[in-house]
């Protein structure tokens, strides 16, 4: 995960959220604590990701708090190493701690890490009343962040199967698993905001010619070729994806300028300058379709932009 992604907004996040509530409320609880938390650095703040939920103070899930704030978690951030304050009425470095002024005068904390080695955050305990703690106290809360860091290798594994199992190895596109996967939440967000959608269907011409006369390599260089041309002719929140050996397509949001006949005839204009190993040009049939507002199978989409696309092709080789 990127160290700006607040997890409680992220989808991945979600299951682990519940279990990680249950921690904090179990851990504050055999604490005999009137609070547990863990919480999220990131370079806007600390934020709560959950509180323990017998708790009566001020910090909920989703609060932050800037780095301007002398809060207890904050040392840690700095520090990266355990924290325990027994009681911060005792030590004028934490006089400008709300936590303090809100009566939560004791704080054991521990750092929790990414896979990465990069900080994650914090988990902790605070108490209303002064502290001194049996060595077993310290060594539960770890044992809680240990299961903590266990759970991010875990959820850091399984956004990477994912990506793995949406993604084509040789482009780094989409794969078709990808593309109908997030067609439809594109195809949403296009009714949510009022845009039009247009389907391209690409595919090189006589790549297997390529193969045979030039090589392998020259065939998958034009296939790469053909992905880096998507990307530098499309936006960025439009999906590119390799479905076929030859074969890609491209979901495209299209604004009133950009008309779908406009963006095909910007990806023409691309591919007519670009050349292969051997100074052979790449050759690209682009056909168009307009997506319809309504609800739609992509399968029978694609087929229609491939229909296009032969269209175009047949054409091309004719003249
Ligand atoms: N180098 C390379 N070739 C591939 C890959 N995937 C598929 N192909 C080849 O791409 C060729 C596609 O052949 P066809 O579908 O007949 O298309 P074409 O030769 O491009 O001819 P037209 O599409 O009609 O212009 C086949 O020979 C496949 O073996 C790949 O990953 N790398």
């Amino acid at each position: 995960m990127s160290q700006t992604e607040w997890v409680i907004n992220s989808d991945h996040f979600g299951p682990w959220l519940k279990k990680w509530q249950h921690t904090v409320n179990v851990m504050a609880e055999a604490c005999h604590c009137s609070a547990g938390y863990i919480v999220q650095c990131s370079s806007d703040g600390l934020m709560t990701v959950v509180a323990s939920e017998k708790q009566a103070i001020k910090y909920g899930t989703g609060d932050v708090v800037g780095y301007d704030i002398n809060l207890y978690c904050k040392k840690i951030v700095e520090t990266k190493d355990p924290l325990y304050v027994r009681d911060a009425r005792k030590d004028t470095f934490w006089a400008d701690n709300p936590e303090v002024a809100d009566g939560l005068v004791s704080y054991l904390g521990m750092p929790i890490f990414l896979p990465c080695g990069d900080l994650f955050g914090t988990i902790c305990i605070l108490n209303e009343e002064p502290t001194n703690f049996d060595p077993i106290y310290p060594k539960l809360v770890e044992q809680f962040r240990n299961i903590v860091e266990s759970d991010l290798e875990l959820i850091q594994r399984n956004k990477e199967l994912e990506e793995i199992a949406i993604t084509d190895e040789m482009t780094g596109l989409y794969n078709r698993r990808g593309f109908k996967a997030l067609a439809h939440q594109q195809h949403k967000l296009a009714r949510r905001i009022g845009c039009s959608m247009g389907l391209l269907y690409l595919d090189i011409d006589d790549l297997k010619e390529i193969n045979d006369v030039i090589g392998h390599e020259a065939g998958d260089e034009a296939i790469i070729q053909l992905a880096r041309g998507m990307e530098e002719c499309l936006r960025d929140n439009d999906i590119s994806a390799r479905i076929g050996g030859d074969e890609f397509v491209a979901l495209v949001l299209l604004s009133e300028i950009d008309t779908l006949p406009a963006v095909i005839q910007r990806m023409n204009l691309y591919f007519s300058h670009q050349l292969l190993s051997l100074g052979r040009p790449l050759k690209v049939s682009i056909g168009g379709i307009l997506v319809p507002e309504v609800e739609m199978d992509f399968d029978q989409l694609l087929d229609s932009a491939d229909q296009e696309m032969y269209r175009t092709k047949r054409a091309r080789k004719a003249g």
